[in-house]
């Protein structure tokens, strides 16, 4: 079975357009744990347009010991701001894994991976530095990359296939070659060791023929488009009780 860890970046997106508390991100992540899902994943960003730092710790304590947590983000991102830094959230919160992103800090959404045989030097102190902490350690990268031994060689336990492309592809009706291109890249770190996520615009239509191409695919990571059904699939119920409480 492959994990669904839900991203509930979306809900503080909500949450930041009024100030206040309300959607509760705590509450949102009780619901999706309660239904079933496996993790809950943040991408705090320098910004801080949605995951803050006080996020990032209040999820901490609410997953622990119930579900994996799992934190992405760039670690040298805003590395001249007051935002306290992946590798630091990482020590202080201790989530099950943390996902390597190469986001610049402005970025309005991740769309790209790792080039892991030019990035490896660099990765290597911090995937050392997120080991030490106990986290598993995975890296963000792109169908058809290469480099796996080499991650695998600096302590690098997973990697997260962009599905952008893919997601792509299969709403354009083109899906064909970019799911071989992931199955390919699945099966290459595999082979060198490594265990394969996926996760970027996964949503109900595209994920089952993603699913079916990849076997022993460990981690789905699903935010934007998991938010959005949930909003179309609770409209119904929660107009429905306005109506009752307006009789
Ligand atoms: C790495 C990745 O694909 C996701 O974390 C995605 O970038 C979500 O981040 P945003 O919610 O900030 O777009
Ligand atoms: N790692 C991908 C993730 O957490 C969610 O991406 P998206 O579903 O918001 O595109």
């Amino acid at each position: 079975m492959t994990l669904l860890s839900v991203n509930v970046n979306k809900i503080a997106v909500l949450r930041n357009s009024r100030g206040g508390s309300e959607p509760d991100i705590l509450r949102a992540a009780h619901t999706c744990i309660d239904a079933g899902c496996g993790g809950i994943t943040v991408h705090p960003r320098p910004d801080q347009r949605h995951i803050r730092p006080d996020d990032v710790r209040a999820l901490a304590a609410i997953t622990r010991g119930r579900v994996e947590y799992n934190i992405e983000g760039n670690p040298f991102a805003g590395a001249r701001g007051s935002y306290p830094g992946l590798i630091e959230l990482a020590r202080e919160t201790k989530p099950t894994q943390v996902t390597l992103v190469p986001d610049g800090d402005g970025q309005i959404t991740s769309d790209h991976g790792f080039d892991l045989t030019r990035d490896i030097d660099t990765l290597k102190p911090l995937v050392a530095a997120l080991r030490d902490i106990g986290c598993r350690v995975s890296l963000f990268v792109d169908s058809g990359a290469t480099g796996f031994e080499a991650a695998v060689a600096i302590g690098v336990q997973r990697i997260e296939i962009y599905t952008g492309p893919y997601a792509q592809a299969f709403e354009e009706g083109r899906v064909q070659e970019e799911l071989e291109r992931c199955a390919d890249t699945a099966r290459r770190a595999q082979y060198a060791g490594l265990a394969v996520n996926a996760g970027h615009d996964l949503s109900q239509a595209n994920l089952g023929t993603f699913k079916a191409a990849i076997p022993g695919l460990a981690e789905v990571s699903i935010g934007h488009a998991l938010i959005g059904e949930a909003l179309y699939e609770g409209m119904a119920t929660t107009v429905r009780n306005y109506l009752q409480i307006l009789r």
